[in-house]
């Protein structure tokens, strides 16, 4: 472990809170780690990945961003934590959580009877033709129905499937309107469903399975 685990958001396992696989059932929600500007650092790079995706440099231009890339990775290297302790997916103050993997989005509203976000597709998440990647739309549809089945059950559900009905072009650079709600609760099964939508064009929904996981479950 790293140097950076002597911190004091580095929750000890107990038995209520079995760490041995599964997700830690008390996972500390802050808005303190990664400190104020925390934010800004994720949507720097959230830009310098849009712009790799479009950006066509000079061999001598490669060679320098390879350069300041190697710097700021050694940068990073200093400070990496492990998953429990990272802002990234914690930060709820954050777009996503803070969480760079996702596509930004905000939650409006959300509780037992579903959520309610803002998600926009950047250039990063460009799949062809100008439009989003159905793979990103997934992704969101993936984080945002598992919130929506952890905020019926208090508890964290990982997805068994995933059903994406792409209706029509999802555009890029453009707030779209994500919906999920529990359509189902049978058990520790949860039938999720959800709607994107652009203004009021359906451009993809969602029919999914999430399972509510026992404590320490793998
Ligand atoms: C503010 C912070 C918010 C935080 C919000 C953060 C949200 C993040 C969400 C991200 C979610 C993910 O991406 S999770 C990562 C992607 N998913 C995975 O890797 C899952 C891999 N699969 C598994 O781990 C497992 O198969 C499970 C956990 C899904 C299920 O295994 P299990 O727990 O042993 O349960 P099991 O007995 O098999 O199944 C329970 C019941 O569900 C049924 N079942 C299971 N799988 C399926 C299936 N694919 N299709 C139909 N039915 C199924 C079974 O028949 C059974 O029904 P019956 O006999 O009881 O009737």
């Amino acid at each position: 472990m790293t140097e950076t685990s002597k911190h004091e958001w580095d929750i000890p396992a107990t038995d209520d809170s079995p760490h041995e696989g599964g997700f830690r059932a008390d996972l500390q929600i802050t808005t303190d780690r990664g400190g104020p500007r925390y934010g800004e650092m994720i949507e720097q790079v959230r830009s310098f990945m849009g712009k790799v995706r479009y950006a066509s440099p000079t061999p001598e231009l490669a060679d320098e961003v390879i350069e300041d890339l190697r710097k700021l990775n050694a940068k990073l290297d200093t400070m990496l934590v492990d998953e429990w302790t990272t802002p990234s997916g914690t930060r709820i103050d954050l777009p996503s959580r803070g969480n760079i993997t996702l596509p930004p989005y905000e939650v409006k509203d959300g509780g037992p009877d579903g959520v309610d976000a803002e998600v926009t597709f950047e250039d990063f998440h460009l799949g062809g033709n100008g439009v989003a990647h159905g793979g990103h739309v997934a992704v969101a549809f993936d984080d945002l129905g598992g919130m929506a089945a952890a905020l019926r059950t208090g508890g964290v559900a990982r997805t068994a499937y995933l059903t994406v009905n792409y209706r029509s072009l999802t555009p890029l650079n453009t707030p779209l309107v994500l919906k999920t709600w529990v359509d189902r609760h049978d058990g520790r099964k949860l039938f999720v469903k959800g709607t994107l939508h652009d203004g009021d064009r359906l451009c993809a929904d969602l029919d999914s399975l999430f399972i509510e996981l026992k404590p320490g479950q793998p």
